[in-house]
């Protein structure tokens, strides 16, 4: 049989003519002459509703997860039908026979937790020489950049991805691991060189339901280090509670602590302070370097240096890639180096140069963890007042809504609620959502305004803006678009602000 079935169970439903497989898609409208065609049950349409279309359009193998009658579909006398039960689960392992097993011919890191994966695998492929990077923002191969649709894609992209990473000569392949991939099986065909846990906060509970289910998807990552020669590290965050679980539930894992302030941990960090674009930062690695029996040169256990991110939770970012550096076997001399050199992650706390004497930042925080962590940044650095507009997505979360007027409020002296992806739900119930965590938290009412567009949101947070204050856009960061309903339109917070300020 074909050597794309090897580890997997399958059961020939019918046997065509033999062939060369010249690729495989489980979409129809990608498949080409003498390809497979991986038909699977989807949430919004069922792929098996496609296998004719597929067949018209070149397949010569459908493998399925129903048992189909194959005697109805035309003109497929010479195609082959394979049975493979739970296939969204295997399509990894399908794809990794087909493409010679190329994860294991890269270093692999995974980044998984609520918040701080993106801006992570920016900070990582900042220090790493020769990486491909995956996540929210796009993938990148080297130089090239690819649009993408998923923070972490299906198993077959990933493996296609992974194949040319490794043609293109690659080193890295530094990938977010978003809690979906990791609970529907898109990441169970690979191993981990090493696996970093940011943090786990409320999100996603559409999706995970329960916070328990949610703590279980993320903390798989960590029974999925690479453990051939036991190499695979994890660096876990123990200052989050979840974090410290995962951590103390550790056997025979080899697993980096990181902290901020906690002296105990592997390795820790404070900041010492904030300066015009960023922070200057400590970072203690004598924990490390002593369970390691400090195989590093030019270390002395305790550096300070200037970056040009900010806030105490970007701290936690460096760490979690000074951590997973190291263990990859980079200098923490070269990382030091990288790190003061490290531009602005794309919608993480991007500012806007203006002459308002003001702050404007734009910034990708949808979560109420997210907005409270930014906010406290802010507070520490502004001098005036800081003026908050976010919304919250649509068909997402509802649970998180008051939360992130709760968090707004903390830190807010005035907020604005505004549309961000109100998807297919009304953009005025949303608001409303949100609006009951304000009045919950008694937040004055000339204090607050309700402005759905969000173009005119931004225009009247823009005309508030006095000397010395912040404004924050938060929810959309690196975003350029809208989804109104089923409809994607052009919208981009930094450009908005850019035409107001007629730069
Ligand atoms: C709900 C969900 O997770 N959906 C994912 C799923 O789509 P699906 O299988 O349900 O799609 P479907 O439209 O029902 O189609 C079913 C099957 O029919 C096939 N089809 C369809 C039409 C056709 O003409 N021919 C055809 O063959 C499709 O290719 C598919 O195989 O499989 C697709 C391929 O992997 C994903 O792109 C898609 O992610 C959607 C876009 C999505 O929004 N997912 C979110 C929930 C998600 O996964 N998010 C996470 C985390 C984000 C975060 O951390 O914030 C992520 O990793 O992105
Ligand atoms: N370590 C962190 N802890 C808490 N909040 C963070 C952290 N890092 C970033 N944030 C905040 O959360 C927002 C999202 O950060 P980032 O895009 O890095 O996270 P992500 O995990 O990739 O999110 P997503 O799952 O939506 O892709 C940032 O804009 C910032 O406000
Ligand atoms: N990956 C997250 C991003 C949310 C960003 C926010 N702009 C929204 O659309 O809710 C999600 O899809 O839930
Ligand atoms: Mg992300």
């Amino acid at each position: 049989m074909y050597k794309i079935f090897k580890d997997i169970e399958y059961k020939v439903l019918k046997d065509g003519k033999k062939f060369e497989i010249k690729g495989i898609e489980y979409d129809s409208r990608k498949i080409e002459e003498s390809f497979v065609f991986v038909a699977m049950a989807g949430s919004a349409v069922d792929g098996h509703d496609f296998i004719q279309k597929a067949i018209d359009n070149g397949a010569k193998m459908i493998v399925c997860e129903k048992d189909m009658n194959v005697k109805e579909y035309k003109n497929a006398a010479d195609v082959t039908f394979v049975l493979v039960e739970d296939i969204r689960k295997k399509l990894g392992i399908i794809a990794s026979n087909y493409y010679d097993y190329p994860q294991n011919k890269i270093k692999i890191i995974g980044i998984t937790g609520t918040n701080g994966k993106t801006t992570s695998s920016f900070i990582l492929e900042n220090i790493l020489e020769k990486t491909a990077r995956i996540g929210t923002t796009g993938n990148r191969i080297l130089d090239e950049e690819f649009q993408t649709v998923n923070t972490t894609p299906e198993s077959l992209e990933l493996i296609k991805l992974i194949d040319k990473s490794v043609k293109k000569g690659a080193d890295y392949f530094i990938m977010e691991v978003s809690s979906h991939a990791l609970e529907i099986g898109r990441v169970d065909m690979l191993q981990f060189d090493s696996a970093i846990f940011t943090n786990l906060t409320q999100d996603h509970l559409d999706f995970h339901k329960t916070m328990e289910n949610y703590f279980n998807a993320k903390k798989k990552l960590f029974s999925m280090l690479r453990n051939d020669k036991n190499q695979g590290v994890g660096v876990i965050n123990i200052d989050d509670e979840y974090g410290a679980k995962i951590y103390s539930e550790k056997k025979d894992n080899n697993y980096i602590s990181i902290s901020v302030r906690n002296e105990n941990a592997d390795i820790w960090g404070d900041i010492l302070n904030y300066t015009n674009n960023g922070m200057k930062i400590k970072i203690n690695l004598e924990n490390y370097l002593e369970k390691n029996k400090y195989n590093l040169k030019n270390s002395d256990g305790e550096y300070k240096f200037e970056i040009n991110l900010i806030g105490e939770y970007n701290l936690y970012n460096v760490l979690g890639c000074v951590a997973s550096a190291l263990s990859l076997g980079i200098e923490m001399s070269v990382i030091v180096e990288k790190l003061k050199k490290m531009p602005v992650v794309p919608g993480r706390f991007e500012t806007i140069k203006n002459d308002l004497e003001a702050r404007i930042v734009v910034d990708f925080a949808h979560t109420d963890d997210g907005l409270l962590n930014i906010g406290k940044t802010l507070k520490q650095i502004t001098d005036g007042c800081v003026i908050t507009i976010f919304g919250a997505g649509g068909d997402r979360d509802h649970e998180k809504r008051p939360k992130m007027a709760k968090a707004a409020a903390k830190f807010s002296d005035y907020i604005i609620l505004t549309s961000d992806n109100p998807r297919t739900e009304n953009p005025v119930k949303i608001l409303a959502d949100i609006e009951k965590g304000l009045i919950k938290e008694k937040y004055p009412f000339d204090k607050y305004v309700i402005i759905a567009d969000r173009e005119r949101a931004i225009k009247h947070g823009m005309s508030l803006l006095q000397k010395g204050d912040s404004l924050l856009i938060a929810g959309k960061g690196h975003e350029t678009y809208q989804i109104i309903g089923t409809e994607k339109t052009h919208f981009d917070d930094k450009e908005v602000v850019k035409n107001i300020l007629k730069l």
